[in-house]
């Protein structure tokens, strides 16, 4: 029968789905994932089997309760920083691994990307040494308190709220928004602070900068459409962030109803690269649960963030993601060390194909309009 047909497919991609036809036979197609998941997206359409032509099938009503879902790892070694260019097999074959990746998933694990597990110890290490000072110590570098970049700075615990209906997210994060040479940097103990962080900004830059060409590639794009929208990243005219991350020891009786170490939410520019100490990242599927990524080590995370999906008419999607808190009695820290790669502010946004399925937006605009979501309308 063709219910249970679509009844043996539903469970071995562990979804739902209610189907009927208006024709009794079983049927050998939709063995493809790819046109059944496109068969999944929309409901009551009409499908007919390329085996069976004169068989139609009419979804009636779907539910995907639990997609289950991998973020593919993907090895950049051909285009690490320690390579020169790619050639064009290498860039065809890294374009086809991306687009899959952030076309179904939103996320990817790059491996062998040339910024090694030292470096990133070397900014967890001393952005760990700065959190842990007292708030007077952190206080002089608060966000809001340099008057060329709002976004450079600490951010004290619970004053950010990634998804701003729950309470303030249990962390503490220091920015890097700005490398211009007036910014004041903690000094003393921390007297390499600023160098660490400013290296790992750039690395993480050059890194990006080779991401974004293959995403160009991968849709058939100028690479310039994405390069030439990234000219000014480290300087005040570019929202680009290396943003360190630390979640101290929760005691759960104390946490608000509903708090998290990190809201749910998306990211609000083009793509984010995350380095983390520890696992504790959930990632949403399209059926709205939330799946644990893992962390694994010498790779970084890379996902779409909200303005490339628009500037993509949705080609590549932007995926909601959080921190739960640790479970009761679990007193483990954990630091993480996200770069949110941000168009210069200036750069206007436009979707790719030529659609009007978003209006136009300049970068700069967009995220003054997502930071006062997290933080509030001061
Ligand atoms: O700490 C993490 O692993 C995630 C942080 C995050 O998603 C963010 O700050 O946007
Ligand atoms: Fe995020």
């Amino acid at each position: 029968m063709l219910h249970s047909f679509f009844k043996s497919i539903i469970f071995s991609e562990s979804r739902l789905c209610t189907a009927t036809a208006d024709t009794n036979s079983t049927c050998c197609a939709v063995k493809n994932l790819k046109l059944w998941r496109s068969l999944m997206e929309t409901c009551h359409v009409h499908f007919t089997c390329k085996h069976h032509p004169k068989l139609r099938v009419q979804l009636l009503s779907i539910r995907l309760p639990n997609l289950k879902m991998n973020i593919p790892v993907v090895d950049f070694g051909a285009y690490s920083l320690s390579e020169g260019d790619v050639t064009d097999e290498q860039m065809r074959h890294l374009s086809r691994e991306l687009k899959a990746a952030f076309t179904e998933v939103g996320f990817v694990f790059l491996k062998s990307t040339g910024i090694s597990q030292e470096e990133v110890d070397r900014v967890m290490d001393v952005s760990k040494k700065f959190f842990l000072q007292p708030d007077e110590l952190k206080q002089p570098f608060s966000r809001k308190s340099f008057a060329n970049n709002a976004n450079h700075g600490w951010v004290s615990l619970e004053t950010e709220r990634l998804n701003p209906r729950r309470p303030g997210d249990l962390k503490e994060a220091f920015n890097t928004a700005s490398l211009h040479p007036d910014i004041k940097w903690p000094s003393g103990d921390l007297a390499d602070f600023q160098e660490i962080q400013t290296s790992f900004f750039l690395r993480c830059k050059e890194l990006s900068l080779r991401v974004m060409r293959v995403m160009a590639h991968s849709l058939g794009l100028d690479p310039e459409v994405l390069l030439s929208a990234h000219r000014l990243m480290g300087t005040d005219k570019n929202g680009t962030t290396l943003r360190s991350l630390y979640y101290p020891p929760v005691d759960s009786d104390k946490a608000k109803e509903g708090q998290l170490r990190c809201g749910e939410h998306s990211d609000y520019g083009t793509i984010t690269l995350l380095f983390q100490s520890s696992g504790g990242l959930q990632v949403g599927s399209r059926s709205g649960e939330f799946i644990c990524a893992p962390s694994i080590p010498e790779a970084v995370l890379i996902n779409i963030a909200d303005l490339l999906q628009r500037w993509t008419s949705d080609q590549f999607i932007s995926v909601v993601h959080r921190v739960l808190l640790p479970p009761a009695g679990d007193s483990r820290t954990r630091q993480s060390v996200a770069f949110f790669v941000q168009p210069d502010d200036e750069a206007l946004i436009t979707c790719c194909d030529g659609s009007n399925k978003y209006p136009a937006v300049t970068a700069g605009d967009y995220l003054i309009e997502r930071f006062s979501e997290s933080y509030g309308r001061t």
